[in-house]
């Protein structure tokens, strides 16, 4: 049966803010208590959604998370009601509200992990959502995020959902941004390749120094079983530990996947030569395998972690070639620029590039690679799909007009002292989930 790949974005929330709260993420770090701005945060995001669609991908919407977190505050001691809650938390913990406000859910990458239904024992696509437990404002996320997966993806004759793994940094999981998959066609069996950062019982494994790992082996592990992939259809690798202590925090910084390409920089996997070696010989698909190999002396770390070249999305086009969905910051870098022009006139699938400006997410580390969630699926589960959650023109006016109604133009740091921006953004959401035939998803609407 004909198979397409979805993309789903993550539409920035009404809190977009950059607080620092990513250790081991460069620009999450340098960016902390700049000035955000949501309103254009989400425009930018929503434009890159409306290109790809032009494009005629299937595109798809994955809405935002309710922020504050108000029940967790409750659990961390904070009494009241929401305004006393918010008051006393700023007052005592400003940090710590900040985390509790992130609109981090945006960069679906992190969203979970999902296997398409021809790679699975059971025929169904599988679903989990990650529990990001590295990071104090991204732990927040699962719960709502499979919720949002139920209610995009709610038919169980094709559609499996697995509860997230143990909150506990041994099985930390941070879902597709460490998960690429080669294949000929969506329609075909891939191979769907793991990239961990560490394993948490194997010391003999190395490990990063200064940052840390966050993907680790017993999770990619977990997640392969419990999504009953084929034996031949996946295999575990590790990322470079030394470019994770460079500011490569998830594997989507230094690699990307599409089709039969996987374009990765020379350094980042462990052993790299077999890494890849391994790679190729696992490979099922009957299209040769086009591995595009960036060196370091034409593209540094530095470059790429700065550039977030690595962070494109690779996408086909209706006549197979394919594009480069690059960040603007690309094309600013003269090395990266370089690059990707030689990568253009070279042989291989990847034929154009077009160049984004997510300037709002990614001064918070998130590229066009981290804001998408990609969802392979046959026609009859793209037909289940809730059609609440699929991209059209008509969809896109609407969404832009609900931004502009509820989002702010400027976020700083007294501002999360202010009870309305509360209100203001639940009642965003509570409009959202009517845009988005979502139900009633969020904990503030089933009080
Ligand atoms: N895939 C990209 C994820 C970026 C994300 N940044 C953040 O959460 C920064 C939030 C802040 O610092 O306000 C992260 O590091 O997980």
């Amino acid at each position: 049966m004909h198979a397409v790949e979805v993309n789903f974005d993550g539409l920035v929330g009404p809190t977009h803010n950059y607080a620092g709260l990513s250790y081991g993420n460069v620009a999450s770090l340098s960016h902390a208590s700049s000035h955000s701005n949501p309103k254009e945060a989400v425009l930018q995001g929503l434009e890159k959604m409306k290109a790809m669609h032009e494009l005629g991908l299937e595109q798809g919407i994955f809405a935002p998370h309710a922020r504050p977190d108000i029940n967790v505050l409750k659990r961390l001691g904070f009494t009241g009601s929401d305004s006393q809650i918010i008051e006393k938390a700023f007052k005592a913990d400003p940090i710590l509200l900040r985390a509790c406000y992130s609109a981090s859910a945006m960069w679906t990458a992190n969203a979970g992990t999902i296997s398409p239904s021809v790679d699975t024992l059971d025929g169904k696509v599988h679903f989990t959502a990650a529990n990001l437990n590295n990071k104090f404002h991204r732990s927040l996320e699962p719960v709502t995020t499979t919720a949002l997966l139920k209610a995009m993806f709610n038919d169980e004759r094709y559609f499996s959902h697995h509860i997230h793994l143990p909150d506990q940094g041994f099985f930390g999981d941070e879902g597709a941004a460490n998960h690429n998959r080669l294949c000929d066609s969506h329609a075909d069996a891939g191979l769907e390749i793991f990239v961990y950062g560490a394993s948490s019982f194997n010391s003999a494994l190395p490990k990063p120094v200064k940052f840390p790992a966050r993907q680790s082996l017993e999770a990619s592990q977990a997640i392969a079983r419990l999504h009953q992939l084929k034996p031949e259809n996946h295999l575990f690798i590790q990322q470079n530990p030394d470019v994770i202590d460079q500011g490569v925090f998830h594997n989507d910084v230094i690699a990307v996947a599409n089709g039969n390409v996987l374009l990765c920089h020379e350094q980042a996997f462990l052993h790299q030569a077999d890494t890849l070696k391994q790679i190729k010989q696992a490979y099922l698909g009957n299209k040769p395998l086009h591995i595009i190999e960036v060196p370091t002396n034409k593209v540094s770390i530095t470059d790429a972690v700065g550039s977030y070249l690595f962070n494109s999305q690779l996408i086909t086009l209706s006549d197979d070639s394919m594009m480069l969905v690059a960040p603007k910051e690309c094309q600013r870098n003269q090395a990266v620029h370089d690059y990707i022009q030689e990568m253009i006139l070279a042989d291989n699938p990847v034929q154009q590039v077009r160049f984004f400006d997510l300037r709002q997410s990614m001064q918070n580390g998130g590229g066009p690679a981290c804001l998408r969630l990609r969802v392979a699926l046959n026609t009859d589960e793209l037909a289940a799909v809730n059609p609440g959650v699929r991209f059209s023109e008509e969809k896109y006016n609407q969404l832009v007009s609900w931004a502009n109604k509820h989002y702010r133009d400027s976020l700083s740091s007294d501002d999360f002292a202010d009870p309305m921006l509360l209100t203001e953004s639940y009642q965003a959401l509570d409009e959202l989930t009517n845009l988005l035939n979502l139900g009633s998803v969020y904990p503030f609407q089933q009080e």
